[in-house]
C-alpha cells in the first residue's frame, strides 16, 4: 500500500524510495515514476491526487482505473481504490507520449532507436571479441533475472543486437528504460 508522507506541508507519497510531491493537493499534471507496490515487482505509473484533511484515505487516480483511459483533471473523478484493486491495476503500462518525450531523448543520444515496426527500442553493440561480448551478455542476463525483465537479443561473435519491449503491456515501459540504462553501463565495464 502506498504510504502518505507529509513533509513540510507538502503532501507526498513515498514507496520504494520514490518520493513524489503534490502541488498543494492539486493533481500533478505529470505522474510519478514507477512505484513499487509490492514484492512481486508490480509497477505502475500513478496520476496522483490526495484529499486534503488529516488522515484522509489517499484518493488515487490511476490510468487503468480512469473511465476513458484519460487522466483525470479534478479530484472529483479520482477514486478511492481498495487495496485489492491496487494489485489488479498494477500491471505495467507502456509509456505515454509525455513520458516518451521526457525519457527517450536520453536513450536516443546513447544510440538507442525506436523500431518502426513495433513499440520497442533497439541498439547494436560491438565488442573487441566474443569473450567481451559474452561477458557483457552475462552481466545483462543476471540483471534481467533480477528485474524479471528480459531482452530480445542476437549475438554473432563480437556483435550483440538488443531489442527491448515489455511483453506484459505490448510496448516500451519504464522497465525497458531501466534495463536500457543498465545495459549501457554494462557495455562499458
Ligand atoms: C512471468 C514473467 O514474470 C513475465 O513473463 C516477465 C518475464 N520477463 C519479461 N521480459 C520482458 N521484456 N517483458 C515482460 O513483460 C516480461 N515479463
Amino acid at each position: 500500500m502506498i504510504k502518505l508522507v507529509l513533509s513540510g506541508g507538502q503532501k507526498a507519497y513515498q514507496q520504494g524510495g520514490f518520493l513524489r510531491r503534490l502541488l498543494h493537493g492539486q493533481l500533478s499534471r505529470t505522474y510519478g515514476s514507477c512505484v513499487r507496490l509490492d514484492s512481486s515487482h508490480s509497477h505502475w505509473l500513478l496520476h496522483r491526487s490526495v484529499q486534503q484533511g488529516a488522515g484522509a484515505e489517499p484518493l488515487l487516480c490511476m490510468k487503468t482505473l480512469c473511465k476513458h483511459g484519460e487522466y483525470t483533471t479534478s479530484l472529483q473523478s479520482a477514486v478511492t481504490v481498495p487495496s485489492s484493486a491496487l494489485y489488479q491495476a498494477g500491471k505495467i503500462q507502456s509509456l505515454t507520449e509525455e513520458e516518451r518525450a521526457h525519457l527517450l531523448p536520453l536513450l536516443r543520444n546513447a544510440q538507442w532507436v525506436e523500431l518502426g515496426t513495433r513499440d520497442a527500442i533497439y541498439k547494436e553493440f560491438i565488442f573487441k571479441d566474443f569473450n567481451q561480448a559474452f561477458g557483457f551478455m552475462s552481466r545483462v542476463a543476471l540483471q534481467a533475472e533480477k528485474m524479471d525483465h528480459h531482452p530480445e537479443w542476437f549475438n554473432v561473435y563480437n556483435k550483440v543486437q538488443i531489442t527491448l519491449s515489455t511483453h506484459d503491456c505490448g510496448g516500451v515501459s519504464q522497465r525497458d528504460i531501466t534495463m536500457a540504462t543498465f545495459i549501457d553501463q554494462a557495455s562499458m565495464m
